[in-house]
């Protein structure tokens, strides 16, 4: 399958809401799309860098440079680029992980296409539907937070994950443990915005059963994160620190984290997604399917991978509704707390031309 040429699209997606975290808020996501196009046909990927260096150090205008300057180029070489071998062929390239997951989900979009294989199937898929969780941002408010709490329980949603940040943690956790009580699978994320220092406070969480308290320090960290997960009886996650199935390798053996967010964006993409997900369950850490507030291309993607048997615990895979009016493809929906796996060749989705054309704000052809 020899690549002719590949396009990156910058869509703009309003969100419905404004979405704050501990290291900013949304409220429009700059999103890249990367297009490979084959003989055969073509195959789509995304990619999660935020418009920001403020989760992690790519960027989405960074992401496009070195998507031009060095990863489209590096596929010019193969004599036919299959995911695995483009795998290969970005790998010299430091870092640029998102830039690297939305090209190479690209070309595995392609390839599975061509084959009729849906990314289910590729990647081991154990389930046919995935039972999906929410994340729920800092509000201006306990009340606030209670009503957007209550709306997503009501749309079915089977577990809640709150942000939180010093000064917004012990009080609206408790809020909510209070008002939908002890059955509601409650977790916080912190996007690494404690210290060690903090290890006392911290452990105030764990009076209200929380599944896992997710990136506690900053990503750069794990023997810190070791030392807290010793003082806390609330299982620490790990989102940030993991970019690769080496780092989570680390993470394990060092006691940082007993349970791992995967993001395919976060970590290179999909086959190193699946690897991560291969070795936390040999080691028996619990690993769910992490989100970057993805179009429904992204989501489809994440939805096959959350299908997997390791996948234990409820994942950020969301409704399209929780942050897109219009999402790019045909709508997720939730249905009775779950959302099903696309079974088509490859993502299993189209974008919709229409809606396509509407959001978007460049194009870029790169031949290659
Ligand atoms: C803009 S915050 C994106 C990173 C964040 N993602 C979420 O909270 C879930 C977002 C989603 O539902 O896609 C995380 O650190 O886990
Ligand atoms: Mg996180």
């Amino acid at each position: 399958m020899k690549i002719t040429g590949v396009e990156l699209r910058r869509v703009a997606m309003p969100l419905v809401a404004p979405f704050r975290t501990s290291f900013g808020t949304e409220t429009e996501r700059d999103v890249l799309l990367v297009r490979v196009v084959t003989p055969e046909g073509e195959g789509w990927g995304e990619c999660v860098a935020m418009s920001d260096p403020l989760y992690s150090s790519e960027y989405v205008d960074g992401a496009a440079e070195v998507l031009r300057r060095f990863l489209v180029p590096a596929l010019a070489a193969l004599p036919g680029a299959g995911a695995h071998a483009a795998e290969r062929a970005l790998a010299p390239f430091k870092g640029h992980r998102m830039a690297k997951a939305a090209l190479l989900t690209a070309v595995l979009d392609a390839e599975l296409r061509a084959t009729g294989t849906s990314f289910a199937d590729f990647l081991g898929a154990a389930r046919d539907r995935v039972p999906c969780g929410v994340s729920v941002g800092i509000m201006d408010s306990v009340p606030r937070l209670l009503d957007a709490v209550a709306g997503y329980v009501d749309e079915g949603y089977v577990r809640v994950k709150l942000k939180i940040e010093p000064g917004w943690d012990v009080e609206p956790v408790r809020a909510v443990r209070e008002r939908f009580g002890d059955d509601l699978l409650l977790q916080v994320d912190a996007n690494a915005a404690y210290t060690l220092a903090d290890a006392p406070h911290l452990a105030r969480l764990d009076e209200f059963g929380l599944l896992l308290v997710e990136q506690p320090l900053p990503e750069d960290d794990l023997v810190q994160h070791a030392a807290l997960a010793r003082r806390l009886r609330t299982p620490v996650c790990l989102d940030e620190s993991i970019e690769s199935a080496r780092d989570a390798a680390a993470a394990i053996s060092l006691g940082a984290c007993s349970i791992i967010n995967v993001k395919p964006g976060r970590v290179g993409g999909y086959l190193e997604a699946r690897r991560i997900h291969d070795l936390c369950r040999a080691n028996g850490v619990a690993v769910w399917c992490g989100g970057m507030l993805e179009t429904g291309l992204g989501r489809a993607a994440n939805l096959a991978l959350a299908a997997l048997p390791g996948f234990t615990l409820p994942g950020d895979t969301s409704g399209s509704r929780r942050y897109y009016a219009t999402d790019v493809t045909e709508p997720f929906v939730l249905d009775d707390g779950h959302l099903a796996v696309p079974t088509g060749p490859g993502l299993g989705v189209d974008p919709l031309p229409d809606v396509l054309a509407e959001v978007t704000t460049s194009t870029r052809w790169l031949p290659v």
